[in-house]
């Protein structure tokens, strides 16, 4: 058994989840790579064999697929090897909210939502009985911003902090580290995939200085890495703002400003 775990990918075929295969693989650890376009994984995959001494497997898969994703499922309940997931696979839609339909809003929950969902939680309880292993969720800053317009795409990267914040109060006492990822505008496909035009974007950081700050978060095992955000402060302070007010909904009352006017 290699002394490092092995990653599982998805989304590596492309942008942010290529550059993590990159990184894992000079860092020594063997890698599984998911994506739906086998020919452009098998691309990232033979570069990698070739420039370090990693084994890579390859799954050609549609992780919206039930078939598909039954697959990955299985394989990492049941490859030892594993000890980090990257959950990376993800898109945005087109257009503002009134001009998506309810169809494309499923698919995209179904991709960003129910596919991380389904892969922490076949490999989660693996991690949890060995008291050790990484999930790594790649939410985005929009998921904390309803005022960018992107409602359904910024609720499913909500979804994703929330979940990894949660899976990391759950599971980081069996000795598993949770971390959300949370990037803004990166130069990669999914802006031309979802109809926009990333040169029209004010400011634009590389896949690689993006994944490399990522890093640095999960060496230092933070819950939360924003690699834009350049004050770690005001993040805190959200947090400790969030946490205040805990106690105060346990109440058996309605707050005074809700009581009906007798
Ligand atoms: N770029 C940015 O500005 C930001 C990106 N993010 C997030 O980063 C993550 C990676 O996206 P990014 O690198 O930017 O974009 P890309 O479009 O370059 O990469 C998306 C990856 O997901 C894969 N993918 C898409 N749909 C499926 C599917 N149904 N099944 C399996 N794999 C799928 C794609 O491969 P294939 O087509 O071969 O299946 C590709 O490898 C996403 O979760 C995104 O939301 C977050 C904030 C900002
Ligand atoms: C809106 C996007 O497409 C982008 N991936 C982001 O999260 O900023």
């Amino acid at each position: 058994m290699a002394s490092k775990p092995t990653v599982l990918i998805t989304g590596a075929s492309s942008g942010i989840g290529a550059v993590y295969a990159d990184r894992f693989a000079r860092r020594g650890h063997d890698l599984v790579l998911v994506a739906r376009n086998a020919e452009r994984l098998e691309s990232v995959a033979s570069r990698l064999r070739a420039e370090t001494d990693v084994t890579v497997d390859i799954i050609q898969a549609d992780v919206t697929a039930a078939a598909d994703i039954a697959r990955i499922e299985e394989r990492l309940r049941e490859d030892e090897r594993i000890g980090i997931l990257v959950n990376n696979a993800g898109a945005a839609l087109p257009g503002s909210f009134v001009e998506q339909n309810a169809a494309q809003a499923a698919d995209l929950i179904a991709l960003n939502v129910t596919a991380p969902t389904r892969l922490a939680a076949a490999v989660a309880p693996r991690f949890a009985r060995a008291g050790s292993g990484a999930i790594v969720n790649i939410g985005s800053v929009v998921g904390l911003a309803p005022e960018l317009g992107l409602t359904v795409y910024g609720a499913t990267k909500a979804f994703v902090q929330f979940l990894s914040q949660g899976l990391a109060q759950e599971l980081g006492p069996k000795g598993v580290y949770v971390q959300a990822v949370l990037p803004a505008v990166t130069r990669t496909e999914i802006w031309e995939r979802s109809g926009r035009d990333v040169n029209a974007m004010p400011a634009v950081m590389e896949t690689a200085e993006l994944v490399d700050a990522a890093l640095v978060g999960f060496d230092r095992r933070e819950a939360v890495t924003i690699p834009p955000l350049p004050d770690a402060g005001q993040w805190d302070a959200l947090e400790a703002a969030r946490r205040a007010m805990l106690p105060n909904y346990r109440q058996v009352h309605a707050a005074a400003r809700y009581r009906a006017v007798a």
